[in-house]
């Protein structure tokens, strides 16, 4: 689903090195250009941020992050602006020591950072403390210094990265910069969309500092971005069709108490467009399945003939949702699996592959959250979320199917290694039934026709888009149902 261009490919922080070299090797770009590239787009991107803005306080690193922001702050003190500089440490290595020597050749100053320091105010702080060289958790002053731009009360831009966060991975494993914008250079680095990244980098923007395409050629991307344009992608429904063209759901789950998790999966698959949904559940949920939702249809999932019955009718089987791990819950789960029919398993459908890791029908999308991801792989969620793009991968390969990994920056990653990347969604979606919405709108979405990493890949955008629709400025206290209205808009293309 999603198409390459470099405006959404995601690179490893090894990638975009090798693409700096190959610009310098073979594209004719010494480093230093790129870096002199990399403070001009930056201060561009300030003024355009902050027109207002004429005073800077710059921090800068001993490595090339440092580097730009040396080249920066002259760029500033060109432009006639107030400039203070802070650095860590008494020195500069490679091209960042031409560039602090420019500043100081220049008459620039620096104040050498302390335990002590406190930062000067000004309009606008710029973060080149650390960009992708950054090699362990910051301490001591350089931990002193990320507290101190994060208790600064003008705006912040971070260079390339927020000092502190680790850009593959997006983890952070001490002090990082919360910053309002980051320019970031030559490729995005994946880490930047996922896990801590997305709290720290503010508005985000690229500059490829003009490295040609042909320099990126066989270096990676490692990963995608999901695009917005991509909800458009089921082709307009001609007039002369009936129900049956669109699919029949069938939703297993819902064990005693917990009616409400199937009851939104099954309206989530019928407001992505499935032609019919039927919901397996307890004989006493029936009422409340379809109460308030009559379009549903609900049988009592209460021996293998009724069971049996159902499958036969269905085309798409969305297997979890409240199901439990009893044996009532087991049972169906058991029969479905076996039934070889496309299947999204989700919730305690996933808890119970753990337990038994039987085959997959050949169209299987799983939608894990960190938890269940680590039940899946036999770690803890701290794994997990250390290194989100190779569980996904890992996932995905060891059970053979379509893996969606949730959480902020949500990956879906096939067996063959492809993974792509959702940038949308807002934390309005960490309640009860968001993913059960979600379970349901991929079901709809394979129910439609569209192959498992299709609907994996347009489930997720639709969901996150839906729920970014739903939440406007309000996030907190939006509950699962508030997405269908917006489910029904984003998956028709209607513009927001
Ligand atoms: N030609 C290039 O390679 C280009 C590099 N660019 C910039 O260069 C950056 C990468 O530069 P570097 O690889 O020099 O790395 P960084 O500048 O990100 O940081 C590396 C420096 O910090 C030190 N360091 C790492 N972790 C530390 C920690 N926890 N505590 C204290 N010190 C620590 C390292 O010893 C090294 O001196 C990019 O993010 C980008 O901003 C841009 O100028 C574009 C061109
Ligand atoms: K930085």
């Amino acid at each position: 689903m999603p198409t390459s261009s470099r405006s959404t490919n995601l690179y490893t922080v090894e990638q975009v090195r090798r693409i700096d070299q190959a610009a310098i090797r073979e594209g004719g770009l010494p480093g230093t250009e790129l870096m002199q590239r990399a403070a001009t787009a930056a201060f561009a991107a300030l003024r355009r941020i902050w027109p207002q803005a004429r005073t800077l306080t710059v921090i800068a690193g001993s490595g090339n992050n440092g580097g730009d922001a040396f080249l920066l702050a002259r760029l500033a003190r060109e432009a006639q602006w107030q400039v203070q500089l802070v650095a860590l440490g008494e020195r500069s290595g490679g091209d960042a020591a031409a560039a602090r020597d420019a500043w100081i050749r220049e008459g620039g100053r620096i104040t050498v950072a302390d335990m002590q320091t406190r930062l000067p105010d000004a309009d606008v702080l710029v973060d080149g403390l650390f960009g992708t060289g950054i090699a362990r958790a910051p301490e001591g002053v350089a931990a002193h210094l990320i507290e101190a731009m994060n208790a600064f009360r003008g705006g912040r831009l971070a260079l390339d990265v927020p000092s502190g966060l680790d850009a593959d991975n997006g983890t952070a494993p001490g002090p990082v910069l919360r910053a309002d914008a980051t320019v970031s250079f030559v490729g995005w680095k994946r880490g930047l969309f996922t896990a801590d990244g997305v709290d720290c980098c503010g508005q985000l923007e690229l500059d490829l500092l003009g490295i040609p395409d042909p320099v990126c050629a066989g270096i990676g991307p490692d990963c995608e971005l999901l695009e917005a344009g991509f909800a458009n992608v089921l082709p307009p429904r001609i007039r002369n069709v009936n129900k049956g063209r669109f699919g029949h759901v069938l939703i297993i789950g819902g064990d005693i108490g917990m009616p409400g998790s199937v009851r939104l999966a099954g309206e989530a698959a019928l407001r992505v467009g499935a032609g019919l949904v039927s919901i397996a559940t307890r004989a006493q949920h029936i009422g409340a399945v379809v109460g308030d939702r009559p379009e549903l249809m609900a049988m009592a999932a209460d021996g293998p003939q009724s069971t049996e019955a159902m499958l036969a009718r269905a085309s798409v089987l969305a297997v979890g949702p409240g199901l439990g791990q009893g044996a009532w819950g087991h049972a169906l789960w058991d029969k479905a699996l076996r039934a070889g029919l496309p299947l999204v398993l989700d919730a305690d459908g996933l808890n119970l592959l753990a337990r038994q890791p039987l085959p997959l029908p050949a169209t299987t999308v799983l939608t894990p959250h960190p938890g269940e991801a680590a039940r899946l792989l036999g770690c803890d969620t701290a794994a997990i979320q250390a290194d989100r793009f190779a569980a996904a991968r890992a996932l995905a390969s060891r059970y053979a199917c379509v893996v969606v990994l949730k959480g902020a920056g949500s990956l879906v990653a096939a067996a063959d290694g492809r993974i792509a990347l959702c940038p949308f969604g807002n934390p309005g979606m960490a309640s009860a039934g968001m993913g059960d919405v979600l379970t349901g709108v991929v079901a709809g979405l394979l129910a439609q026709g569209l192959g498992a990493w299709d609907a994996a890949c347009l489930g997720t955008l639709v969901h996150a888009r839906a729920g970014d629709r739903a939440a406007g400025p309000r996030p907190r206290g939006m509950i699962a149902s508030d997405l269908f209205e917006a489910l029904r808009d984003v998956v028709n293309g209607s513009p927001s």
